[in-house]
């Protein structure tokens, strides 16, 4: 038997018995968080309070129940010896002794797993071996070394083929995967960065943004507690994104990320085809939306007038001046129409109650001084009101003294006062608001000015018109003009894809994170048809000014040397400033198939029958034009391969892939080399195109 093979089986049994017994505290671990569910959920509770206390507790343990069968794929990867023969084993959660704590599995996000991330040849930091290992259910099937200090290896080491290249070889499943055992020093040192503010992270296809995305809101999760407390939104830019990202925060152990795309924040039902034109959803994208619908609110809250209101017999009138005292002061006590609308109700009310006093009072001292003079007696000296006062006493109020408070009640309830409040600041809805303006040409052009006629007539839309997507951020500025800020925020927002994200988009995502603790992956050569800024400085600036650090990541961990070849002239095309990503993989050449057009359908299915019987169980995705689906999956073609509309293909990957003719891809909308881009950087191993020759 060959040393190698020796040393490896060796080091794997070792491992084995380690990781076992890793594994039997797991099982522990989550029999007595179940144990304890069940006890806490069968103790009475004796009253409301002890109640809630008890759904609290139990939703906690079901949650760290969670989070303990996450992580048992791959419980754990890794393993760092230091020259002075400590050795920590590295993993996807901490387990501790019970007895004295001592660390038996390091979570991969502590301080002390640092150096499995970061130590080099270079920078040993004081390692001497940092072994990978690869687990399949609870089975250790190999290890790998790599050793750091220089020494020569012993029969305890095994130097192998590296795990980065074994992991990025690896099929593809439709979902992605955690890349915590293979996370590399670039991708570490953003994810762990101690920044809180923004980080923004740019970089070619498969460089790798989403793993850094995703595990940087593990990382905030673990390393930031008040961000964790107020939770982490991640925005994917379509749901079937959101599914394909959906398991690697669970396999981290972290359950409670919520995640949305933008029109599911907004939270208004729209249903059937909500894309709409791109160039009105461009326009739609514009911060001077923003403005429109904040002037228009402004209009219906600056309403001049007095205010006249029925009080019993008596009509109490307020002049215009206060009227407007009491919108300046609303205005300035409460963000949002509606709150300030009761507001400026409860000041008005205050303002007719304390007119009454004073009319009431001027008019008894009229009384007082006309009987006076008529009779020559003092009427508050003969009813004894004036010497009770003198006296402080307390004792029966005189009559004509006035129940305020049981008026002011009667009138915030009073269905005329709310009558003549309503002209004055009339409650809003946020949809009815978007659609006074869109459907509105006059609005439009006194609200829009810097747009020209014809981008106006682009935005004018008809009553009955449904919602599009780009109406959402719309509905969603107006909802925060109108209700005021969203009730849900978050201590950290992680966006994906950020380059497609309009600037009313940005101010959506920005008034969920009052702490503007935000991590922003994106490449402005893959930008879709809607977005218009084409660099970070152009899309952030105005919501968030400078503050933010940009990170460049260089290396396609995806692609092969061969395909990012093949769209160097493409993206040089598109993204003139952009430096091409390099790969660390080569493979196939990408092919190319020509057919003529009738012709195409069945070099589609031929091409793919032959690529699945080449390689069976690998994954294959074909990406056409978003008018070819329905044809494509009519031929049945979804049982060789995914077929994948052009439009949805950002941020996914097969193993193989075949895209359907490009030049109907380029023309099918705008921006469509971008879309051609994105399509031809998907595989991990193979890409055929098939052109269609000119009839
Ligand atoms: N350190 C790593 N270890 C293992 N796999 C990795 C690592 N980094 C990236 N990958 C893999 O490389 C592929 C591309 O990564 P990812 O999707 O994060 O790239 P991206 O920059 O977001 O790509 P795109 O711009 O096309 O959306 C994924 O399969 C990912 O799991």
């Amino acid at each position: 038997m060959p040393e190698t093979h020796t040393s490896a089986t060796h080091a794997v049994s070792v491992e084995q018995e380690y990781v076992s017994s890793l594994y039997e505290l797991l099982t522990e671990r989550i029999s007595e968080a179940r144990a304890n569910r069940a006890g806490v959920l069968a103790t009475p509770a004796d009253s409301a309070a002890d109640a809630y206390e008890r759904e609290n507790a139990a939703e906690r343990l079901a949650g760290e129940i969670g989070r303990l069968e996450g992580a048992e794929k791959g419980l754990v990867f890794g393993r760092i010896d230091q020259a002075d023969g400590t050795a920590l084993r590295i993993g996807r959660i901490g387990l501790h002794t019970e007895e004295d704590d001592l660390p038996l599995l390091v979570d991969w996000r502590a301080n002390a797993a640092r150096p499995f991330y970061e130590a080099t040849p270079v920078h040993p930091m004081g390692l001497r071996r940092r072994r990978h290992l690869r687990l399949e259910e609870r089975t250790v099937v190999s290890v790998s070394d790599e050793l750091l200090d220089g020494t020569a290896p012993t029969d305890e080491d095994v130097v192998g083929d590296g795990p980065l290249t074994e992991a990025l070889s690896a099929r593809r499943t439709g979902r992605m995967h955690a890349a915590v055992a293979t996370l590399q020093a670039e991708q570490d040192e953003i994810i762990r960065s101690a920044h809180r503010g923004v980080t923004v992270v740019q970089g070619g296809p498969g460089t790798g943004k989403t793993v850094v995305a995703l595990h940087r809101a593990a990382y905030v999760l673990y390393a930031f507690p008040r961000a964790a407390k107020e939770g982490v939104l991640v925005v994917g830019p379509n749901a079937r994104f959101l599914d394909y990202i959906s398991q690697v925060l669970p396999s981290l152990g972290e359950n409670d990320v919520a995640m949305a795309t933008c029109r599911e924040l907004a939270g208004v039902s729209v249903s059937g085809d909500t894309v709409g034109p791109f160039d009105a959803a461009r326009l739609k994208g514009r911060s001077d939306l923003a403005d429109a619908l904040a002037g228009l609110v402004h209009v219906r809250q600056a309403r001049s007038g007095d205010f006249t209101v029925r009080v019993g017999q008596e009509l109490v009138h307020l002049s215009g001046e206060e009227v407007a005292t009491a919108r300046d002061a609303a205005l300035a006590a409460v963000a949002g129409h509606n709150p300030a609308r009761q507001v400026f109700k409860e000041l008005l009310v205050n303002a007719v109650t304390a007119a009454m006093q004073r009319d009431m009072g001027g008019l008894l001292e009229q009384i007082d001084a006309d009987a006076e003079r008529m009779t020559g007696l003092n009427l508050d000296r003969f009813t004894g009101v004036a010497q009770r006062r003198a006296e402080g006493a307390a004792g029966p109020e005189p009559v004509h003294e006035l129940d305020l408070d049981a008026i002011r009640t009667d009138l915030l309830d009073d269905a005329g006062v709310d009558r003549a409040v309503e002209v004055l600041w009339p409650r809003l809805v946020p949809g009815d608001l978007v659609k006074a303006l869109l459907t509105d040409a006059g609005a439009l052009a006194e609200h829009l000015p810097r747009l020209t006629e014809q981008e106006r007539s682009l935005l004018l839309c008809g009553p009955d018109d449904p919602w599009t997507d780009a109406d959402m951020p719309l509905l969603d500025e107006a909802a925060n003009l109108v209700d005021g800020p969203p009730q849900r925020t978050y201590g950290h927002v992680v966006v994906d894809e950020a380059q497609e994200l309009t600037a009313m988009q940005w101010r959506m995502i920005v008034r969920r994170c009052p702490a503007r603790a935000m991590t922003l992956v994106g490449d402005f050569a893959q930008a879709g048809p809607v977005a218009t800024a084409r660099d970070w400085k152009e899309a952030l600036s105005p919501h968030l000014g400078t503050r933010f650090t940009l990170h460049n990541l260089t290396v396609s961990y995806r692609t092969t040397q061969e395909i990012l070849e093949g769209v160097r002239d493409l993206l040089t095309r598109i993204a003139p400033d952009q430096q091409p990503a390099r790969s660390l993989r080569s493979g196939e050449s990408p092919r190319t198939v020509t057919t003529p057009p009738d012709g195409l359908a069945t070099v589609i299915v031929r091409e793919l029958r032959a690529q699945s019987a080449a390689y069976p169980g690998e994954l294959l995705g074909v990406i056409c034009a978003d008018t070819r689906v329905s044809e494509l999956t009519a031929r049945d073609t979804t049982h060789h391969a995914r077929i994948v509309p052009a439009s949805e293909a950002r941020g996914l990957e097969f193993d193989g892939v075949v895209v359907v003719d490009p030049e109907e891809i380029i023309t099918a909308r705008s921006g469509g080399e971008r879309d051609l881009y994105v399509a031809l950087t998907r595989a991990t191993k193979r890409l055929c195109t098939i052109t269609v020759q000119p009839a």
